[in-house]
């Protein structure tokens, strides 16, 4: 059956919990909708609500209030027929220790009517050479790719995956990259959630940003940095006892940190117009190590939230 309508749809989506006595909303009247076809990323620091989200979505936890439509239905109303159609990695999962991947995956596939080929999993995956290790002697990262294995097997319309790439290397994480992306040319969706601002920015097609459970943002990595963090930072160095005043007030700086070290002065400012900077820096200051970088998805955290994604863990806070 096909779906034009979107894969997820959440419409003011609350979840409120207890903690120590004091009542939170663990997701804050979160809007969302992920289209068929797509790679849609929840990005977020520990504890702004993803895998509460996920359990929403998965029917596994029911909303507090707000309505979810997933693939036409309601999860948790109707999860026996969204079984059929989705498929979840959960960050942890009883696996059968005392079988081999290859063995596990064999028996994962009898579940579905139309499942992929054990073998052809396994080696999206780089699980080549685990294919005969027992589940228990498997290392972190290899545990983590056949979690995903176990979801991809029966070839879901929407495949939803709760930071996948924990404990990945990086090359480990690139093949599970390929085997996302070979989902969607297979025409599934995928969700995932991370809290890595590269995989979000190099995987996803749009990604919803969230904070203490709320959707700060939402759109294509691209398109967010464009409206919410424009600015680059411009790095370099120069010897203290240099006149910083002409930069410091310079109408194309918007802020600007000194760190001093080593009888030198490490400069780190923020600019919409680097270029116009860059005389200034080098003729006049004689700066040197020089970098432009983009404020990139962490920028938009921090413009959006006043937070640095990395402080930001575990903010929730009495609603
Ligand atoms: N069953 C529960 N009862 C009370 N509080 C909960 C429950 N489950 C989650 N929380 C709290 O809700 C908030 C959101 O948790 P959630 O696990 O959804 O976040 P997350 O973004 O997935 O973080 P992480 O990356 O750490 O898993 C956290 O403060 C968490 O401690």
């Amino acid at each position: 059956m096909p779906h034009a309508e979107p894969a997820v749809v959440f419409d003011r989506v609350v979840k409120r919990y207890e903690r120590e006595g004091r009542a939170f909303n663990a997701v804050d009247h979160a809007d969302l909708s992920v289209e068929p076809g797509e790679i849609f990323g929840l990005l977020g620091p520990n504890g702004a609500g993803k895998t509460t989200s996920i359990e929403i979505i998965a029917g596994l936890r029911r909303p507090t209030s707000g309505t979810v439509r997933v693939l036409g239905l309601d999860p948790a109303a109707e999860r026996d027929r969204l079984r059929r159609v989705l498929a979840i990695q959960p960050q942890h999962a009883a696996l059968f220790e005392q079988q081999t991947v290859a063995e596990l995956l064999r028996v994962w596939a009898s579940f579905y009517p139309d499942p992929e080929h054990p073998d052809h999993v396994i080696t999206r995956l780089g699980l080549d050479e685990a294919r005969n290790v027992r589940v228990a002697k498997l290392s972190g990262g290899q545990r983590q790719r056949l979690l995903v294995a176990t979801a991809l097997i029966s070839r879901p319309k929407l495949l939803v995956l709760d930071e996948p790439s924990t404990g990945l290397d990086p090359a480990a994480r690139q093949e599970l990259w390929n085997a996302i992306r070979s989902r969607i040319a297979d025409g599934g969706t995928v969700l995932l959630s991370t809290h890595s601002m590269e995989e979000a920015a190099t995987l996803c097609d749009r990604v919803a940003i969230l904070h203490k459970g709320r959707v700060v943002a939402c759109g294509t990595p691209a398109e967010l940095v464009r409206r919410h963090a424009p600015e680059r930072r411009l790095i370099f160095t120069v010897d203290s006892g240099r006149d910083l005043d002409a930069l410091r007030r310079h109408p194309k700086v918007s802020d600007l940190v000194e760190n001093r070290r080593n009888g030198a002065i490490e400069i780190s400012l923020s600019t919409g117009d680097a270029d116009a900077l860059l005389g200034l820096v080098t003729a006049q200051l004689g700066g040197r190590d020089i970098q432009v970088k983009e404020a990139g998805l962490e920028g938009v955290f921090l413009r959006l939230t006043g937070f640095s994604f990395d402080a930001a863990d575990d903010t929730t806070e009495e609603a």
